[in-house]
């Protein structure tokens, strides 16, 4: 039996880097850059108007009032490299390329247009005002997004304006999931007396796909030693990480642990002190990972919140893995006997964390409207209203 922190250290260390590949930036939302990318140009490449008026030069306006001509215009997409001279102003849109000689652009707000002439009602006018210059959001040859960076929306756009359509990331994992329980039955079919509906894997597909992980398999096992050990043989074959749900635990159908050993993953710990998901078991045969979570619902999910995730978002190169986590006031009091440290389902606000109603490890009813949990060591098993406890936020939150 180990701790909660020994088990994250170790799995930690057991989790090595997937292999990187290339995609496409529009493929790429939620994987993580493997180098840095270097701007190949500056952006803005061309000196630009911030807003719809007039490109002037600044020096031109001595008082309230200057009159200046026009002379020409420049919308947004103009090709041609206009010029300003003194004493005159050039028509312009927000966007457009700023004509050579212009120091400033005055909005249309902040002028009055008579015939040719634009009168100009700002005083003083600062030099460079509402011109973007040439590389002020990043210049040709710097780090435009550097190694390690997780491929956000806003990411995907900035690399678009620099014209990058491929780049170098982690690879995601393939995730095998074997189900064990001669109790489960699969949606659709009749429930009989004695047996419930199988909803487990579902629930795991549904958290990797909150990471982005879509390549994954669903294998079922009765509770026999031979189709466990067939079923997880074939599972490690083509995964980097096999999630076996049930028969973890001591009872004589509980095979999920011995079919490890027949497999020959080598298993790193089994037993966590924690409520729920005590007999967590993790184990390792080469680069494969191995997770058999307790069958309860409760104890499968807050063991991958907080064990399988981590290592999920390692392997994909990023490095802050765990869950969010926080400190906030808990909005009841609250307290346990036992050796074991706890995770509460819970809703946190943005200045209280509440914990929820059946925190029982069979019970899914508080999971499904928790957004974080809230996790108290056995040194913290007496709270009192208001006091600081450390919450983890759940990914959706
Ligand atoms: N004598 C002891 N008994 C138990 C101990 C113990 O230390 N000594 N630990 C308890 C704890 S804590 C847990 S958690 C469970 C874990 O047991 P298993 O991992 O072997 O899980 P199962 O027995 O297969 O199932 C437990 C429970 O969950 C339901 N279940 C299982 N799989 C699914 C699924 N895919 N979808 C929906 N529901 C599922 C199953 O029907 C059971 O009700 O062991 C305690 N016992
Ligand atoms: O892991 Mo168990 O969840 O304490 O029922």
């Amino acid at each position: 039996m180990v701790t909660v922190n020994e088990a994250k250290e170790k799995i930690i260390a057991n989790t090595l880097l997937l292999a990187t590949e290339i995609r496409t930036l529009e493929t790429s939302l939620g994987y993580v850059l493997v180098k840095d990318i270097l701007a190949s140009f500056s952006l803005p490449s061309f000196r630009q108007s911030s807003m719809d008026g007039y490109a002037i030069f600044h020096q031109d306006i001595l008082v309230n009032g200057t009159a200046l001509t026009i002379t020409g215009e420049a919308k947004a997409g103009e090709r041609s490299v206009q010029n300003v001279n003194k004493g005159e102003a050039i028509r312009i849109f927000t966007g457009a390329p700023v004509p050579d000689g212009a120091t400033a652009v005055i909005m249309q707000e902040h002028t009055a247009r008579e015939g040719g002439q634009v009168i100009v009602n700002e005083f003083p006018v600062q030099s460079g005002k509402n011109i973007r210059n040439v590389g002020q959001q990043i210049a040709e040859g710097a780090v435009a997004l550097p190694g390690n960076t997780l491929l956000c929306p806003g990411a995907v756009g900035f690399l678009l304006g620099l014209n990058v359509d491929t780049v170098e990331v982690y690879k995601k994992p393939k995730v095998g999931i074997l189900v064990t329980g001669d109790e489960l039955v699969k949606r659709g079919d009749a429930l009989g007396y004695g047996q419930v509906y199988e909803s487990n894997s579902a629930m795991l597909i549904a958290a990797l796909k909150q990471e982005g992980i879509y390549e994954t398999e669903v294998l079922y096992a009765e509770d026999d030693l031979d189709a466990t050990i067939v079923a997880l043989d074939a599972l490690s074959g083509r995964n980097d990480v096999v999630l076996a749900s049930g028969g973890i635990s001591v009872g004589d159908y509980d095979y999920v642990g011995k079919a490890l050993e027949a497999v020959e993953a080598q298993t790193v710990f089994y037993k966590v002190k924690q409520k729920p998901g005590k007999p967590l078991l993790f184990a390792r045969k080469e680069d494969t990972l191995f997770f058999a979570l307790p069958g309860n619902p409760a104890s499968s999910l807050v063991c991958f919140y907080e064990y399988v995730l981590p290592a999920l978002r390692k392997m994909c190169g990023r490095q802050d893995y765990f869950l969010r986590s926080l400190q906030l006031p808990i909005t009841h009091a609250y307290s346990f006997d036992g050796e074991r440290d706890e995770f509460l389902k819970a809703t946190a606000t943005h200045d209280t964390v509440i914990p929820l109603d059946g925190q029982e490890s069979f019970a899914l009813r508080s999971f499904a409207v928790a957004n974080a949990i809230i996790y108290l060591p056995v040194t913290q098993n007496v709270v009192a209203k208001g006091d600081l406890v450390e919450v983890h936020l759940l990914p959706f939150s």
